[in-house]
C-alpha cells in the first residue's frame, strides 16, 4: 500500500494541464462494444478505473494497445455476454457494460457494480429503462441477466436524472428498432460527449445535455476516432486547490462553461476568477463562508462537494454544505476534524466554522474525492501530513502528485511501512 507525504504551507504557482475525463471515456470504452471493428479513442487519462475497463473488454474479447493517451480498441473478436464479478466490484463504471453488451448481443450476465462507497447506490433506474425497451431481466444470487429477444424503442422516463442510467438507455436504445424518448435525463457534460461520440459511429441521437433525449435506432454501428472531452472535476479540484493555498494557478486545457456552477461559488467565497476560452486562473483574496447544495449538472457537482469543503475550513465565518446527490459522502469530515477543522454533521448537511489554519496529521482517504479533499487540506496546512489508502485517489486523477510537484507542491508518493 502506498501513502501521500505532504510538507504543507506551500502556495501553488503556475499551470496545470487537464487530462481527459474519466466519466466521459468509461462509457465511451464501453460502447466501442456496441460493434465489429476498430475504434480510436483519444484523451484517455492513466487511472485505475480505465485500467479496470480495459481488463474487462480484454476478457470479452477485445484487443487494446494504448499509445500514450490514446486507446486502440478492437472488438472484432468480442463473444462474451458475461462480466466476472471480481472485475464488476472494482468500479461503478462496470454497469455500463450492461447497455453495449445487451445492444450488441441481445443478452447479457453480470453481477452488481462496485464503486466509491458514498451512500446506496442501486442500479433499478438502470433494470427499468432496459425493460422500457423490450428487455427481460432476471435476478439469481446477485447475478443480473438480461435478454432482448428484439430491442424495441420506447419511453423512459427517471424518477431522478440518473448518469449512468441516462448512459446506459443510449447506448442500448441505438441499437433498438424505433424511437426511444428518455424523460429527465441527467443533462452532464459527458452524456453529450457519449452522444457524439455514438453519433460518429452512425447512431441517430439528439437531446443530449437537455432533460430530453431522442434516440433513433439503427440496425448497424461502425468503429470510429473520437477525442474525450477535458476532466471538469478534475479541473475543479485544481482550482479548489489554488484557492486553498492561496495560490495563483491556470488551470489549462478546459472547457470553462463546464465549471460555471464551482467558479460562481469560487467568486462568491471571495476567490479571484480569472476565465478564458480554454482556461481559469485562480488568484488569492479574503476566503469567507457561504452555503452550497450539490444538485445535477448544470447545479453545483456532488464530485467537487468534497474538495470545496476543505477550502471551507479555513474560510472566515460559517458555511453549510447540503449534499443532496449521496446519502453518505461527509467521510472526509472525520479526517478534516484530526486536522484542526470545525465541522458537524447532521443527516446530508454539514456546517462548517472557518479555522485560521489546519495543521497536518495522519489520515486515511475514504474515498476518491474525499482522499483529493484531504491532498488538498494537507497542501495548506501547518506541518507534515501522511494520507493512507492512495489508491482511492488513484481511481480518478491523472498524475497527481507530479502535477502538483509542478505547481510547487511538495508531496510524494512512498510506501506504507
Ligand atoms: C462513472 C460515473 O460517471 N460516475 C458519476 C455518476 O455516477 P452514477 O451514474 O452512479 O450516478 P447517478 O446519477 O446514477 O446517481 C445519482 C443518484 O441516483 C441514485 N440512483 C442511481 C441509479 C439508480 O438506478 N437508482 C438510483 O437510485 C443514486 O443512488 C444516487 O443517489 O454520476 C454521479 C452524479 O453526478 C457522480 O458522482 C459520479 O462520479
Ligand atoms: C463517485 C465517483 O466515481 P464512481 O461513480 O465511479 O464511483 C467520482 O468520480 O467521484
Amino acid at each position: 500500500m502506498e501513502k501521500f507525504v505532504v510538507e504543507g504551507e506551500v502556495q501553488l504557482c503556475g499551470q496545470v494541464t487537464i487530462s481527459g475525463a474519466k466519466n466521459a471515456s468509461l462509457p465511451i470504452m464501453a460502447a466501442t462494444l456496441l460493434c465489429s471493428g476498430v475504434s480510436v479513442i483519444h484523451d484517455v487519462p492513466k487511472l485505475r478505473d480505465i485500467k479496470v475497463m480495459q481488463d474487462i473488454l480484454t476478457l470479452l474479447g477485445a484487443k487494446i494497445v494504448r499509445e500514450g493517451n490514446t486507446l486502440i480498441i478492437d472488438t472484432t473478436s468480442v463473444n462474451h455476454m458475461e462480466v466476472p464479478e471480481h472485475l464488476m466490484r472494482e468500479m461503478r463504471a462496470s454497469v455500463f457494460l450492461m447497455g453495449p453488451l445487451l445492444g450488441r448481443f441481445r443478452k447479457v450476465r453480470l453481477s452488481y457494480p462496485g464503486g466509491c462507497t458514498i451512500g446506496p447506490r442501486p442500479i433499478n433506474l438502470h433494470i427499468k429503462a432496459l425493460e422500457k425497451i423490450g428487455t427481460t431481466i432476471k435476478e439469481s444470487f446477485g447475478f443480473i441477466i438480461a435478454e432482448a429477444a428484439e430491442l424495441a424503442g420506447g419511453e423512459i422516463h427517471f424518477d431522478f436524472p440518473s448518469v449512468g442510467a441516462t448512459e446506459n438507455a443510449m447506448m442500448a436504445a441505438a441499437l433498438a428498432k424505433g424511437t426511444t424518448i428518455i424523460r429527465n435525463a441527467a443533462r452532464e457534460p459527458e452524456i453529450v460527449d457519449l452522444q457524439n461520440f455514438l453519433n460518429r459511429m452512425g447512431a441517430k441521437i439528439s437531446g443530449a445535455g437537455t432533460d430530453t433525449i431522442r434516440i433513433d435506432g439503427v440496425p448497424k454501428l461502425t468503429a470510429t476516432e473520437h477525442t474525450v472531452i477535458p476532466d471538469r472535476i478534475e479541473a475543479g479540484t485544481y482550482l479548489v486547490a489554488g484557492a486553498m493555498t492561496r495560490g495563483d494557478v491556470v488551470v489549462d486545457n478546459i472547457i470553462p462553461e463546464f465549471l460555471f456552477s464551482v467558479t460562481d461559488k469560487l467568486q462568491e467565497i471571495g476567490v479571484q476568477i480569472e476565465i478564458g476560452s480554454r482556461y481559469i486562473r485562480v488568484k488569492p483574496g479574503d476566503l469567507r463562508g457561504v452555503d452550497i447544495k450539490t444538485l445535477p449538472h448544470p447545479g453545483f457537482p456532488t464530485d467537487l462537494q468534497a474538495p470545496i469543503l476543505s477550502l471551507l475550513t479555513v474560510a472566515k465565518g460559517t458555511s453549510i454544505i447540503t449534499e443532496t446527490i449521496f446519502e453518505n459522502r461527509f467521510k472526509h469530515v472525520d479526517e478534516l476534524t484530526r486536522m484542526g477543522a470545525k465541522i458537524k454533521v447532521e443527516g446530508r448537511t454539514a456546517i462548517i466554522r472557518g479555522v485560521p489554519k489546519l495543521t497536518g496529521a495522519i489520515v486515511a482517504a475514504p474515498d476518491l474525492r474525499a482522499g483529493a479533499a484531504l491532498v488538498i487540506a494537507a497542501l495548506a496546512a501547518e506541518g507534515i501530513s501522511e494520507i493512507e489508502h492512495i489508491y482511492h485517489i488513484d481511481r480518478g486523477y491523472d498524475g497527481l502528485e507530479r502535477k502538483l510537484q509542478a505547481l510547487g507542491a511538495r508531496i510524494v508518493r512512498q510506501n506504507c511501512d
